[in-house]
């Protein structure tokens, strides 16, 4: 009887879980954006810790909404990093990809070929990057939120620019772009402004596509 009691309880309190995870170049504001997700859902931490440093490894952490638990992952950015984003391709119900938009020159990849310099090649890195996302088996109609992070600054480029410029073009590329479902958001993970848009999106995209990618009930 306690056993029938107990299963009952916990089918009746238990959530879908999903996992995210967090990519982009080293910089582009990944650790700063859970940080923010965890001050604006989960109820132990109010105040974001913003002071960061380079991810080497992962950060996870959980946040419990109304109708499912969102598990987080934060990796690294780094070059020397980036060959272990795949592993965690087959099991996430969602990519967030975060770009710096103060580290992309002008966000026009038509121009690469004719530009050298700096910004030329950060540009460049992110167009290669996202790509290698997008091209990856496993990775296959999970949906990809794209978010131009460090809006706030002033020598940022502005969202439609990244949009027209760069994520569609890198998205048209892609093979089987129709079956995957995906956007453009602007955000400052510093200031918090985005984060909520970008969770409900994230939310609704992975309840749209759960019959691809069924969540884990906990
Ligand atoms: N102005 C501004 N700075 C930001 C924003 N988001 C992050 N930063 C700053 O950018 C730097 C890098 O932020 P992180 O969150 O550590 O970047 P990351 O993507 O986790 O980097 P890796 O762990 O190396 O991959 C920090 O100095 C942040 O304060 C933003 O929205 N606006
Ligand atoms: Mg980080």
């Amino acid at each position: 009887m306690y056993h029938l009691v107990k299963g009952l309880y916990r089918y009746a309190t238990s959530k879908e879980e999903y996992s995210v995870i967090l990519l982009g170049l080293d910089n582009a504001g990944k650790t700063t954006l859970l940080e923010q997700i965890k001050a604006h859902f989960l109820e132990s931490q109010t105040e974001p810790r913003l002071k960061t440093v380079p991810t080497v490894g992962q950060n996870v952490a959980t946040v419990s909404l109304p109708d499912m638990y969102l598990k987080i992952w934060d990796v690294g950015g780094q070059h020397s990093l980036r060959n272990l984003w795949q592993s965690y391709y087959s099991s996430c119900h969602a990519i967030v990809f975060v770009i710096d938009s103060s580290d992309v020159g002008d966000a026009d990849i038509n121009k690469l070929r004719s530009e050298q310099g700096i910004e030329a090649g950060r540009l460049a890195e992110c167009k290669l990057v996202l790509e290698s996302v997008l091209q990856n088996e496993d990775a296959e109609g999970v949906p990809v939120l794209v978010l131009a992070n460090k809006q706030d600054r002033e020598d940022c480029v502005e969202v439609v620019k990244i949009k027209e410029g760069l994520v569609r073009k890198v998205f048209e590329g892609e093979k089987g772009v129709s079956v995957r479902d995906s956007r453009v958001l602007p955000m400052s993970a510093l200031n918090g402004v985005g984060v909520r848009e970008a969770v409900e999106w994230i939310c609704s995209r992975v309840k749209w596509n759960k019959e691809s990618r069924p969540p884990v009930m906990r």
